[in-house]
Order: C-alpha cells, then structure tokens, then sequence
C-alpha cells in the first residue's frame, strides 16, 4: 500500500509536533529553574548596585525543636528600651510583678538607630502559616522576626561591635526586668519563691555619703567584668554588714538585691549538714546573685564549730519532743558540722571554680565576736556599719512614712537623736500610721516622747554604772 504524501506530510507534521511538545516540556521541566536563576543573579546584581544595603533576620523560633531564639528575645528587649519611643505603634505587655507595662515595637514597625554614628535599622515583621496539624480549631502559627538593615559599607561595624553590643545589653535588660528569685535552703537543697521585697536604697534611713559610697562600690563591682578577668580574679565580692538589730542590714541587702537585680539566696547554716552539703549548695548558686549568711556568729563559732541554734533558743520545746526524735536526730547532729575552715575555704576557693559575678553577703550584731580570719580584707572586701539612727537617717524614714521633708519639731528630734540611741526600726515604728488621719505633728510628738524616755533611761542607767564602779572602787582599796 502507498503512503498518501498528505498522510506522510502529516506523519511528518505530527512527529515535528510531537518534538516540538517534547521540547516544550523540557523547556517547562528546565528552563525555569535556570531561568529564575539567571534572573535572581542578574537582579542581585542590579539591586546590589542601586540598594546598597544588608538585610539580616533574627526569627523568633529557631532550631529544629523550635526553641525561642536568645538573640530574638534579646534584641527584643534591647529594642523596647532603646527605640520604642521612635515606633508609632507599640505593642504592650505586663512586665514584671505584674506592676508596669512594657512597650514594644508592634509587628511591621520599623525604628532607626544609630550606632558609633553609623545609622542602622530595625524592622519587626511575621510570616503567618496555616497549621497543618489536623485541630476543631483552626490555627494559625505566626512566626516572627526582627529585620536589620545597614549600608554595606559599615558590615563589619555592625556585624561585629553593633550586634555584640545589642546582645549584651539586651540580655542585661533582661536580667534587669526578669521576676528575681528568693532561694532558701531547706536542708541541703535550695527551694524559691518570687522576691519582691520593696526595699530599696533610696527608702533606707542612712547618711547619705555612706549610701553613695555603698551604690557606687555595688555598681562597680557589677560592671567589672574585664577588670576582674585583667587580675585574674574571682568575681565576686564579700561585704560584713554590722550593728545592733533593727539597724537595717536586712533591708540593706535586700535593695542591695534591687539595685543590681540579682537573686537572693539565704543560706541558714545550722541547717546545713556539713562541709560537702555546704559545697554542693554554694555550686548550685547561679551568677548574678547574692549569697546571704545572716548572723554569721551565731552559725558557727570561733572554734569552727556549728552551734546548735535552734536547741538554744527553744530548749524548753524541744525537751517535749526529744524523746521521740532522739534516735535519729542525735546521730545527725553529731556529725552534722561545718567548720570555720570550711566556710572559708568556700568562699575563697569555690568562686573560681563557677563563672559569674557573686556577692556573698554576712551580718552580725556583734562584730567584736568574730574571728578577723573570717572578716580579713579579701574574704569580706567591705565593712559595713550600720548604727542607731541619725538625724539624716530620721530625715529618709520621715520621708517615707510622714510624706514631709521639713518641719518645725525637726530640730528638737535632731538634738534628742544626737544624745540617745535608737534604732531606724524603732524611729520607723513611732512614724507608722496607726489611724487613718496621717497626722505628721502626732507622730512626731510620739516619736519625740519615746526620744526623751530613751535619754532618760540611758541616764540613769549610766548613774547606777558609775555607782556601781565606785562601789566596786572603793571596795578593793579597803
Ligand atoms: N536603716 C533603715 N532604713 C529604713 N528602714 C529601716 C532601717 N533599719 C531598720 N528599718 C526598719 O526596721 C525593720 C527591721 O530592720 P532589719 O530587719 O533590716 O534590721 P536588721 O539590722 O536586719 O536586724 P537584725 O540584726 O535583728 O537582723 C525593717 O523592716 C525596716 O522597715
Ligand atoms: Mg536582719
């Protein structure tokens, strides 16, 4: 049979077509790819030219478990304290104890800053994506990230010095804004609740110049990084608060605590059970935190070994319960002691071992009682006195409990406090409000009462003092 030329035309025709779809095919199956390609490298090049400028992105969840980035969150906080009064739409949450709010930039903001004179900028944005995971409801995850764009010229200004100097002082605000912690030993482990005592130096009855001195010497300590790593030493840093009770040391640390935004852990000695417990406590410390021992003389004695507080104290009690607690408790007590060498082998050699700035923090009423090997410059690098109250202290307390700065019984109170010893706890109580009236004049009347009774008493007792020597004088010259 003949092939029709028509037919072979078309056969032709077809087979062309068939080449051609084919060719098509591969063009769809290969050309996009290297054509989009060739497109992005010619357009990078051409926006490389006319938009000079670095983009970076910092998203929010990051890893494959979808961890909250620390760089995210950091440049958070360093944005929301630095640029958020530029943003014209803020973003406002709760910050810490629940009392302030704090402002962020919203979504799709962009702020400026400027950095050694190089300006930069920040532009918050988030990709929102359905979720695939099969719910009644549906969600939608957002995913956020924070843009930071800068002429390529300043690349390694800003990729180095600039991001180095947000993160860490991003994490610094954090540390500042962050719920603190008050860590107590309960036996040999730490157990914590939320600190938020109101303390602060501003509010603490003392002479001004000591309160500078204290400030200046606490905030020191907390930026000298560098310097402790230049000498090679641990950075930490010992104070001994002393004097009589009521004369603030407790509040003292806790503002102490305030001011530099540190963690508090109090640590009760007499419920430690020896020198490897009292070890394994001091390491779990975290950094930026205050190790507190309160009343140090009465935790261990001169002799290096652990007094028994508690049985002191409540003697009669405890006879009640002792037989039943006495099989086990007598053999812990005995060997449960933590000697003076111990403590301060501690506090000289522990710190090294762990990273991170730490106070240690000892009060004592009696300062006379201590062994200058505990209190030596180097192990306590600071002593504190705090005394009975005086004028200016008054003047702070005055202040905080009556509201007034000046008043006319001011001088009579200040001459009565040159002459008698009170203590701030005891001027404090005498400026409470006990009715709703708030009355100033009351207060100060009552205060200036107990002023006089307290000259009195210490005059008549200083009398029945000098008696007694001249007795006792006369007594062995007959
Ligand atoms: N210097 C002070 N400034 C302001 N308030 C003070 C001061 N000293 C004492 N107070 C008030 O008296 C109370 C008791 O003070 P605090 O507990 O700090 O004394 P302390 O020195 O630690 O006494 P103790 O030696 O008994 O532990 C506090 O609640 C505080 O309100
Ligand atoms: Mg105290």
């Amino acid at each position: 049979m003949m092939k029709s030329p028509t037919g072979d035309m078309f056969a032709g025709v077809g087979s062309i077509v068939a080449t051609l779809m084919f060719v098509w095919a591969m063009f769809q199956q290969f050309f996009p790819s290297q054509l989009r390609n060739q497109i992005e490298k010619h357009t990078q090049r051409f926006v490389n030219f006319v938009y000079p400028y670095i983009q970076i992105t910092f998203h929010e969840f990051t890893g494959e478990r979808l961890m909250r980035s620390e760089a995210y969150s950091a440049i958070e906080n360093y944005l929301s304290s630095n640029t958020s009064s530029q943003a014209k739409r803020l973003k406002a949450d709760i910050g810490k104890n629940n009392q302030s709010l704090v402002l962020s930039m919203d979504d799709h903001e962009e702020v400026a800053d400027v950095f050694n004179g190089t300006k930069l900028w920040w532009a918050s944005g988030k990709n929102t994506f359905k979720s695939q995971a099969v719910s009644f409801h549906q969600t939608t995850d957002e995913k956020r990230y924070y843009k930071l764009i800068f002429h390529k010229r300043h690349r390694d200004l800003i990729i180095g010095q600039y991001l180095n100097h947000v993160l860490k002082e991003g994490s610094a605000i954090k540390v500042r804004n962050r719920q603190r912690k008050l860590y107590t030993n309960n036996g040999s482990y730490w157990s914590h609740v939320v600190f938020q005592h109101p303390a602060t130096f501003q509010t603490l009855a003392m002479e001004p110049e000591k309160k500078m001195e204290i400030i200046e010497d606490l905030v020191t300590f907390s930026k000298a990084e560098e310097f402790y790593a230049r000498i090679g030493r641990a950075w930490k840093r010992g104070y001994l608060l002393y004097g009589p009770p009521g004369t603030g040391k407790s509040t003292m640390i806790a503002a102490m605590a305030n001011l530099l935004g540190y963690d508090l852990y109090d640590l009760e000695l007499t419920a430690v059970k020896d020198n490897n417990e009292l070890r394994r406590l001091l390491i779990e410390t975290s950094s930026k935190s205050i190790i507190v021992i309160e009343d140090i003389d009465c935790s261990i004695d001169l002799t290096g070994q652990r007094k028994k507080k508690k049985e002191q104290k409540e003697e009669g009690q405890e006879k009640a319960d002792q037989k039943q607690k006495q099989g086990t408790e007598e053999k812990e007590s005995r060997s449960s002691q933590i000697t003076l060498s111990g403590l301060l082998n501690f506090i000289d050699g522990i710190w090294s071992a762990c990273g991170g700035e730490r106070l240690i923090v000892f009060t004592t009423n009696y300062v006379e009682k201590l062994d200058p090997a505990l209190i030596r410059k180097g192990r306590m690098d600071k002593h504190i006195e705090l005394s009975y109250c005086s004028f200016e202290g008054f003047k702070v307390l005055a202040k905080n409990y009556l509201n007034i700065e000046s008043h006319y019984l001011f001088g009579k109170i200040g001459e009565l406090l040159k002459e008698t010893k009170i203590t701030p706890a005891d001027v404090a109580e005498h400026l409470m409000p006990k009715n709703a009236s708030g009355d100033a004049e009351f207060h100060l009347n009552t205060l200036i009462q107990a002023l006089e009774l307290a000259k009195e008493e210490a005059k008549v007792k200083s009398e029945q003092e000098e008696k007694k020597e001249m007795l006792s004088a006369k007594a062995t010259s007959d």
